[in-house]
């Protein structure tokens, strides 16, 4: 079962991929992780961090063969999506549990309008006349920003624009009203007002609808305005969460201090009025199918001592919805 507050829960989920040595390496190492209704809970890292795969992993979405889902439990309500078969899965994605992708076309189907798509899925959950099924299309529509939606709803894909593309799949993931969501940067492909108009629709349906939802980012600008709790990956793993006001008051991982050292911050304003140049992180994110003994950020964290690289740090919990994966998170200054 979900704890009481939650409608997702996440517990030690392991999901590993192929090596062309043909030997298994985890991608999704042992996360655990809880969603509220009415709550956004913002996953952040760099690339290759594992964002991703963790949300394929939870919808069951992950490439066939080459990748495979080995422990954990995925529960929504008393349901462990997990052992589902494939049939109950298929129901439940789009129906209790929606997800935006990063690349719009690979949720749109090329060969129908947009109107008759959005109108198909509210069919398929509610018991609406198709009339009724496409004005509500066309007020979706409208809700997530896209003007002449009337119009619009008789375009296929191909004639719209890329951003015009992620609102109708955006239109699409919300018209069943899902008890969670999942957004893998879903609104990059967007131009900042536009992304600001999306994100407030999301979380005023989060709020109205009590939705939970997982908000994949490598913004932490979106992270402050849209999200209560932030959860940092790092190499597969959570090595940081918090609620979003204690994680930006005092980052406790050092991963978590070096990416916010490297967003531009308006109380980071120097003298002239510029804005303080960003720190990049020095190194990249390590291959995961090659990941030595210790903390995978030791070779690139400031605050390395000789015993990080001897084993993997446990992840502690040090208050209520705060942890950190890090054997001197105690010590730093
Ligand atoms: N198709 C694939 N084949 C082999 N390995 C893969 C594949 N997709 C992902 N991986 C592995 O999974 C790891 C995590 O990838 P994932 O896409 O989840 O990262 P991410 O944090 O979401 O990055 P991004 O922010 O760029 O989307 C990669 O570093 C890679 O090792």
């Amino acid at each position: 079962m979900t704890t009481n507050s939650s409608v997702l829960s996440v517990r030690g989920l392991r999901t590993e991929f192929l090596a062309s040595d043909k030997t298994w390496f985890p991608v999704v190492n042992g996360v655990d992780l809880e969603v509220a209704p009415g709550e956004t809970l913002a996953v952040v890292g760099e690339s290759g961090c594992g964002k991703s795969m963790l949300a394929h992993s939870v919808l069951r979405l992950l490439p066939k063969k080459i990748s495979r889902l080995r422990d954990g439990q995925v529960l929504l309500g008393d349901q462990d999506l997990t052992a589902l078969s494939d049939v109950k899965m298929r129901q439940v994605r789009g129906n209790d549990i929606s997800m935006v992708f990063q690349e719009p076309m690979t949720s749109l189907n090329p060969l129908m309008t947009v109107g008759d798509q959005i109108a198909e899925s509210i069919l398929e959950h509610e018991d609406i006349s198709i009339a009724d099924a496409k004005r509500r299309s066309v007020e979706l529509m409208d809700l997530v920003g896209i003007s002449e939606p009337a119009v619009r709803a008789h375009h296929y894909p191909f004639q719209l624009s890329g951003g015009l593309r992620q609102r109708i799949v955006i239109a699409i993931a919300l018209a069943c009203r899902p008890k969670v969501l999942i957004a893998d940067e879903p609104t990059t492909a967007l131009d900042v007002t536009i992304q600001a108009q999306v994100l407030r629709l999301i979380d005023d349906l989060k709020t109205e609808i009590g939705m939970g939802v997982i908000l994949i980012t490598h913004d932490l600008g979106v992270v402050a305005e849209w999200a209560q709790r932030v959860m940092i990956m790092y190499a597969g793993r959570k090595v940081e969460e918090a609620d979003a006001e204690t994680f930006f008051q005092g980052p406790a991982h050092p991963y978590s201090r070096a990416l916010l050292g490297s967003v531009p911050r308006p109380d980071a304003q120097i003298d002239s009025g510029e804005f303080a140049p960003l720190v990049e992180i020095p190194g990249t994110v390590p291959p995961l199918d090659k990941l030595g003994p210790g903390c995978a950020f030791a070779d690139r964290c400031v605050y390395r001592t000789a015993d990080c690289t001897q084993a993997v740090p446990d992840f502690v919990k040090v208050a209520p919805g705060r942890g950190v994966a890090c054997i001197n998170a105690g010590d730093l200054s």
